[in-house]
């Protein structure tokens, strides 16, 4: 069986979707939230509105995940890490499947890197391209990526994932996913500040173009295929997350536009990514000035307003 780590709005919707090839667990880590979710068949603070199918089990208990043989993690980048930390050992040998975009704050790695390092003997693979969990919830058809470097297992994953709503492609290539996954979320934060602000959709279409080049500049440092950016983790992903209010990203990136406050218990992967590429940028060299601003507005170092003016001041040059 598969079971779904981490019962957030992303884990109960896969689990959801899933759900129509057989049954599937959702495991929790409050007790509260899995008995009420197991009894009134509805994950209400993470995905309200969403009916959860009888054959999720939903279950607190951590044993139900090591029992596995396929394991979907659908916890924050920023959490992947402790999570392994403490249960890494009893993931070895399963199939592995990191759902999180982001880039680890501490040691600068993407989700399956983490999984690479921190459980070897697993096979590890990631799942990421456009999608909303509310879409996905309800059942709209989207399309995925899914990537492992071992394409037999890789081959295995699309198979068991793919749903009637849920299409996955399929890349040996984790490393070009996992950027491609994170770093949009970065760009999506200065779009929004962009609308926020109101520069208007041209501005946008600007700040994305130069922001998929900087995703590009940075995959190719770490010799990802360029087509993997191209495709459904990145370009596919920019586009979605730049251009949607059911973005968190995107619409963390609005409120500072707006000088407005945001909901600080809504999970915003591009803030700590962004502080992460920041520094692996400088520390490499490599020229990511839109992620440079976005880290300096989260470290308090510049105004939004300034962040952006600094955006359209800067030197001409060759596109
Ligand atoms: N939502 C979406 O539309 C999409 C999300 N994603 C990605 O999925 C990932 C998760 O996002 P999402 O589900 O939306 O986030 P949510 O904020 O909805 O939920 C996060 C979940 O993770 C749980 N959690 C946090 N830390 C731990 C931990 N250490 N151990 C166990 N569980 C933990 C939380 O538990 P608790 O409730 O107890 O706090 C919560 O249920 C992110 O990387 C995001 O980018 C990808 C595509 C779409
Ligand atoms: O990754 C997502 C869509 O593909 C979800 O975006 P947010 O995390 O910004 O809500």
């Amino acid at each position: 069986m598969i079971v779904v780590a981490g019962g957030g709005a992303f884990g109960t919707a896969l689990a959801v979707s899933l759900a129509a090839n057989g049954p599937v667990g959702l495991w929790m880590r409050s007790p509260e939230a899995a008995e009420m979710a197991g009894r009134i068949r509805e994950n209400t603070k993470r995905l309200p509105g969403v009916a959860l199918p009888e054959n999720i089990a939903v279950s607190a208990d951590i044993d139900t995940v090591f029992e596995a043989e396929t394991v979907l993690l659908a916890l924050p980048a920023q959490q992947l890490r402790s999570f392994l930390e403490q249960f890494g050992e009893r993931l070895s040998g399963k199939t592995l499947v990191a759902c999180a975009k982001g880039i680890d704050v501490e040691t600068m790695a993407g989700p399956v890197t983490l999984l690479e390092r921190m459980v070897p003997d697993a096979t590890s693979a990631m799942l990421t391209g456009p999608s909303f969990a509310a879409d996905i919830a309800r059942g709209l058809p989207t399309a995925l990526t899914i990537a492992c470097r071992d394409d037999e297992a890789g081959v295995r994953l699309q198979h068991a994932l793919t749903t009637p709503s849920l299409r996955f492609y399929r890349t040996t290539d984790t490393r070009g996913a996992e950027l491609g996954g994170a770093l949009k979320n970065v760009v999506a934060i200065a779009s929004g500040a962009c609308i926020g602000k109101g520069y208007g959709d041209s501005a946008r279409a600007a700040l994305m173009t130069r922001g998929f080049a900087e995703m590009q500049r940075l995959a190719a440092f770490f010799e990802a295929e360029p087509q993997t950016l191209m495709g459904l983790s990145g370009f596919g992903d920019l586009t979605l997350t730049c251009t949607s209010e059911l973005s968190r990203n995107y619409r963390f990136g609005l409120a500072w536009g707006r000088h407005e406050d945001f909901d600080k218990s809504l999970t915003v992967e591009g803030v700590h990514t962004a502080l992460a590429v920041a520094r692996l940028a400088e520390k490499e060299q490599i020229d990511m000035p839109i992620t440079r601003l976005v880290a300096d507005v989260v470290n308090g170092v510049l105004d939004v307003d300034d962040a952006l003016q600094q955006l359209l001041s800067r030197p001409l040059k060759e596109e």
